[in-house]
């Protein structure tokens, strides 16, 4: 099943220009994106949340099609093996996805849509969506990082540590991104957020 899923990633295919802007917001598991963008989506009606599909079990409080749409391994790899997905990755034993079609039809008809997505999604959006704005999140220091994810209360231990590995290789990868922005002073990572989406 690897192997269908790995030859039909949505990272190989090239999309039309979109007349909306799209946005990938990404970074380390816990710097504070879904922070971040709760607040960006209060202040501007006129931003868009494309809601991922995953495999990982929701958290105390997530709802299902809005915070995600919770689904099997087996319809996560029906979607991929479809062409459903515009991008998805492994991450900390779970699948993520975004959802082609949502996200195409939003920005042809000119609205902007912001990804809250990992490292591997948000380089396959890059290669396929030219004009995407990606904007990489940084933690102050890694010790505040995993203070945030400890605080959060939400991971086992073992799932700390895999996302405390994990974001040490995607900070070394935050260049490769148009936009850095450091998450400590909430309101100023805000107020650079919106600068970068809007100025
Ligand atoms: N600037 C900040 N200062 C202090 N705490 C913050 C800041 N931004 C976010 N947090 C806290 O850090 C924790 C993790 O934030 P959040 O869940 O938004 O991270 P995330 O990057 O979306 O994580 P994931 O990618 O795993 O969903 C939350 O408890 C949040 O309240
Ligand atoms: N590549 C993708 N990554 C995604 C997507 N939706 C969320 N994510 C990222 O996964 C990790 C873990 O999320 P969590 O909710 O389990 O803490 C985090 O970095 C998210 O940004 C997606 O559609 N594609």
């Amino acid at each position: 099943m690897m192997q269908v899923l790995s030859t039909r990633s949505g990272a190989t295919t090239k999309e039309c220009p979109p007349v909306g802007r799209l946005i990938i917001l990404t970074g380390p598991s816990g710097v504070g994106k879904g922070t971040l963008l709760r607040s960006l989506l209060q202040r501007h009606s006129d931003l868009h949340y494309s809601v991922s599909v995953t495999t990982r079990l929701p958290r105390p409080g997530e709802i299902d099609g809005k915070h995600y749409n919770f689904i099997s391994r087996g319809e996560f790899e029906k979607l991929v093996a479809a062409g459903e997905l515009l991008e998805w990755a492994e991450y900390a034993g779970n699948y993520y996805g975004t959802p082609r079609e949502t996200v195409i039809n939003q920005t042809r008809s000119g609205k902007s849509v912001v990804l809250e997505i990992e490292l591997e999604g948000a380089r396959q959006v890059r290669a396929s969506f030219k004009g995407a704005r990606s904007i990489f999140i940084l933690p102050p220091s890694i010790e505040e990082l995993e203070k945030r994810i400890r605080g959060r209360a939400q991971d086992s231990e073992e799932a700390i540590a895999r996302r405390l590995r994990r974001a040490k290789e995607e900070i070394s990868a935050a260049n490769e991104f148009d936009i850095q922005i450091v998450n400590d002073d909430l309101e100023t990572a805000i107020k650079a957020v919106e600068a970068a989406i809007f100025g």
